[in-house]
C-alpha cells in the first residue's frame, strides 16, 4: 500500500504511456529509477507569455526512430532547470507539469523538455514521477500492454503511417542529368510521389511561428516527408539554406545541411577526416606566397598536387612535376587570389582511384576509376573509365568511417591506394550514380530510397 491507499503498481523497464493534455496517446518510456527527473523528447521550442506566464510550444516526435509523426504541443513553463544528462552534459531544461497516463491510473509529473532523438527512447520516466506509486521490475518490459503498429496507426492517424506514397522533394539544379532522372524514376518505382524542386525556384520566409518554404509562382511546399538534396558546388550556399529551414520545419533531408556544409569545405573535410584517424595524402595550406617555398617542403618536394579549394570534375587539380613547375603554378594561383592546397603526388596510385559509394552506412557499390592515357586524374569527366572492383575490407572500413566523420547518409568516397595503405581524397555529398551503376550494375538510385523508406519508418519496438 502507499500514502494514496493503494497497491503500488508494478511496472517493467520500458512502458507505452501518454500525456492525454497535451495530445500524445502514447509514448514509449525507459524505466529508469536511477534518473531523478523524468524527459520527454521535445524539438523546435519556442517561449511565448500567455495571461502573464510562460509557455512554451514544441513538436514531439513520440515515435522511436520516426521524424515523421510529429505532435504539435503547447504547455506553462513551470521552471529551468540544470539536469545532467547520462553522458555527463549538463542541460538547462524548461519543465512543464502535465498528468501522464501509465495503464489504468493517471498524475501529475513534472517533466523536463530535451532533444532526445540520439537517444533510444523518446521518453524517460525518473524515480520522482514514480514515487509511492510505482516498483520497477527490471526484468520486465511492457507489463501494462503493449502498442502494436496497428493501435500506433490509429491513435496517430493511419494515413500518415504508410512509408509508401511518402512525399519526397529532389532538390537539385537539372532533371534532366542522369542521375536526378534515375532518382525520380526509382521513388516512382517504389510508389512515391517526386517532385522536383529547382534550387533556384525556391525561397523561403523565417519566422518564429510559421516558417515556410515557397516555390516559384508562389506555392508552399509544406507538406514533404522527405529531400534528397543534389546540390552543386557553386550552389552549396543557398541550397544548404533552404535545407535548413526544410529541416527546421521537421522534413527529413537524406543529406543534411550540416553534413553537406562540411564535406564541401575541402580543408575542413580533410581536418575532420584526420580527426576521426582516417589517413590523407599530406597536405598543406598556406595564405600567403612567402611561405610557398616552405610549402613544397611540408608535401615532400615535387612532384606534388596543386588543388584548387572549389575545384570539382577534377578540373582544378593539376599535378607539378618539378619544384620549379610547382613554384610557379602556386604562385600564378595565388596572384589569381584562388585558394589552394598542396598535396603530397601519390604516384603509385599510377592514375587509378577507387570510389566508394556509401548509403547509410554499408558500401553499396565500389568502382576503380583508371585515368585516360597521359593523365593522372582518374576523373570520368576528363575521359577516365570506371570498372566494377572487390575492395578490401579495410578500403570498406575506411570508407563508412569517412561517410560517417561528414554524417553523410549519402556519400562518394574516393580513396587512393598508396605504399602507406589506403587514403581519402575526398568525400562527395552528391555523387553522380551514372558511373557506377552502369559499371557496378546495381540500383542505387533505389537503395537512397530505400534509406528514405527505412528512416521514415515507423517502429514499435
Ligand atoms: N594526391 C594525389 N595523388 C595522386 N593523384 C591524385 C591526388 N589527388 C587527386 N588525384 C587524382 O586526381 C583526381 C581528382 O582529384 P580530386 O578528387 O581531389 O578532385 P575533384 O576535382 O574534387 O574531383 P571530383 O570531386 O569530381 O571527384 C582524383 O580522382 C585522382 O585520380
Ligand atoms: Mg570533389
Ligand atoms: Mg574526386
Amino acid at each position: 500500500m502507499n500514502q494514496f491507499n493503494e497497491p503500488k503498481m508494478v511496472i517493467g523497464s520500458e512502458e507505452w504511456c501518454a500525456f492525454p493534455s497535451i495530445n500524445i496517446p502514447a509514448v514509449k518510456a525507459r524505466i529508469d529509477s536511477g534518473a531523478k527527473t523524468s524527459s520527454l523528447h521535445a524539438i523546435n521550442i519556442h517561449f511565448f507569455t500567455r495571461d502573464g506566464v510562460q509557455w512554451a510550444s514544441f513538436e514531439v516526435h513520440p515515435l522511436q526512430e520516426n521524424r515523421k509523426i510529429t505532435v504539435q504541443c503547447e504547455a506553462p513553463i513551470i521552471d529551468h532547470r540544470v539536469v545532467k544528462s547520462s553522458s555527463g552534459d549538463k542541460e538547462k531544461r524548461p519543465v512543464i507539469r502535465v498528468p501522464l497516463a501509465i495503464g489504468e491510473k493517471s498524475w501529475t509529473i513534472e517533466v523536463t523538455l530535451t532533444d532526445r532523438d540520439s537517444m533510444g527512447y523518446r521518453m524517460l520516466l525518473g524515480r520522482e514521477a514514480m514515487n509511492g506509486r510505482i516498483l520497477v521490475d527490471p526484468e520486465g518490459s511492457c507489463l501494462l500492454g503493449d502498442c502494436c503498429q496497428n493501435d500506433l496507426a490509429n491513435l496517430y492517424k493511419a494515413p500518415e503511417m504508410r512509408t509508401e506514397g511518402l512525399k519526397i522533394g529532389l532538390l537539385a539544379s537539372n532533371p534532366d542529368l542522369y542521375s536526378n532522372r534515375r532518382i525520380i524514376e526509382a521513388a516512382e518505382s517504389r510508389g512515391h510521389e517526386i517532385q522536383f524542386l529547382n534550387i533556384k525556384n525556391c525561397y523561403m520566409k523565417l519566422d518564429a511561428t510559421t516558417p515556410e518554404i515557397h516555390y516559384r509562382g508562389g506555392r508552399l511546399l509544406n507538406d514533404l516527408d522527405a529531400i534528397i538534396p543534389r546540390i552543386r558546388p557553386s550552389k552549396t550556399f543557398y541550397a544548404c539554406t533552404l535545407l535548413r529551414q526544410f529541416e527546421s520545419l521537421g522534413v527529413y533531408c537524406l543529406n543534411t545541411s550540416m553534413a553537406i556544409t562540411k564535406s564541401r569545405d575541402k580543408l575542413r573535410s580533410l581536418q575532420l577526416l584526420l580527426d576521426n584517424g582516417i589517413q590523407i595524402p599530406t597536405t598543406g595550406f598556406a595564405n600567403s606566397p612567402l611561405d610557398t617555398d616552405d610549402l613544397i617542403n611540408m608535401v615532400g618536394g615535387a612532384p606534388l598536387i596543386v588543388k584548387l579549394l572549389e575545384g570539382t570534375q577534377g578540373k582544378g587539380v593539376v599535378l607539378a612535376e618539378t619544384r620549379k613547375a610547382a613554384d610557379s603554378v602556386i604562385n600564378a594561383f595565388k596572384s589569381l587570389n584562388a585558394n589552394i592546397l598542396v598535396q603530397e603526388f601519390i604516384k603509385e596510385a599510377s592514375g587509378k582511384d577507387l570510389r566508394c559509394f556509401v548509403i547509410d552506412g554499408k558500401v553499396v557499390a565500389s568502382i576503380q576509376r583508371i585515368a585516360a592515357v597521359g593523365e593522372f586524374r582518374a576523373n570520368i569527366h576528363l575521359g577516365g573509365r570506371a570498372e566494377l572492383i572487390k575492395v578490401t575490407a579495410e578500403e570498406k572500413r575506411l570508407a563508412i568511417k569517412a561517410a560517417k566523420a561528414m554524417d553523410l547518409k549519402v556519400a562518394g568516397v574516393d580513396l587512393i591506394r598508396s605504399n602507406k595503405g589506403p587514403l581519402v581524397l575526398e568525400v562527395n555529398s552528391s555523387p553522380g550514380l551514372q558511373g557506377i551503376e552502369t559499371a557496378a550494375n546495381e540500383d542505387i538510385a533505389v537503395k537512397m530510397i530505400m534509406a528514405i523508406e527505412k528512416q521514415l519508418r515507423i517502429t514499435s519496438e
